[in-house]
């Protein structure tokens, strides 16, 4: 990678909704993307202008700036345990996109190189709040472990760069706030989902944001 270019190399393990809709934006400014995926997606990639790799070994081998790991959370810590990362040919920043953030950066500080640098992030969005573009949506970080600075501003860049609201906080700090967040938006949009509420034509203004909260999931 040249330091003066801002484009990076950018590998994706686990390409499903979240990983096509982080890939989407990245490709519109520029970047080089790769991806892999216990899936597969060659032929949308093929699409996409990404290069799908089938093995692992091989796409370690692609040399990239970034590995972006967006797995579910369930299979992470099998899927990087599965990695062969002595293929690995330099130093890598590696990001995770979970959405919770203790789980991941002690599972990635455990098994990844020394030499590996480790951001933790959590974009507070996805394919439908930020269907029509990512500004002032809100993007988590905490540098975990952080030596190529150079690397790690150019990814956070592609969030900055979007008008996302960056907040740099702790994983813990993370969880903490979502646990009272996310558990409750979760846990109430997917029981209004099961009741299948549908407009009337006497909502209120109430019944209507029930209504919206379920078609966000
Ligand atoms: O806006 C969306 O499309 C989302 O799916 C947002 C959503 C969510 O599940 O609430 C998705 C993933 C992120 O971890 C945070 C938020």
């Amino acid at each position: 990678m040249s330091s003066s270019s801002k484009s990076l190399k950018i590998g994706i393990v686990g390409f499903g909704t979240f990983g096509q809709f982080l890939a989407n934006t990245m490709i519109k400014q520029g970047h080089t993307l790769t991806a892999t995926s216990r899936t597969d997606y060659s032929q949308l990639c093929d699409q996409m202008g990404i290069h799908f790799f089938r093995d692992i070994t091989a796409f370690l081998d692609a040399d990239m700036d970034v590995i972006l790991l967006c797995t579910s959370i369930s299979s992470l810590s099998e899927v990087v345990g599965s990695m062969p990362l002595a293929c690995l040919k330099r130093p890598t920043l590696f990001v995770d996109v979970l959405s919770v953030k203790e789980h991941p950066k002690n599972l990635l500080l455990k098994v990844l190189p020394e030499e590996s640098d480790i951001l933790c992030t959590h974009p507070m969005f996805g394919p439908v709040s930020g269907k029509n573009g990512w500004q002032n949506l809100t993007f988590m970080f905490d540098k975990v472990r952080i030596k190529d600075e150079v690397t790690c501003s150019k990814f956070l860049q592609i969030f900055a760069s979007e008008g996302c609201k960056m907040v740099e906080m702790s994983c813990e700090e993370h969880d903490k706030a979502a646990a009272k967040s996310q558990f409750i938006t979760h846990t109430i949009g997917r029981t209004l989902a099961e009741m299948d509420i549908k407009s009337t034509p006497i909502d209120t203004k109430g019944f209507q944001t029930l209504v919206e909260l379920v078609n966000s999931f």
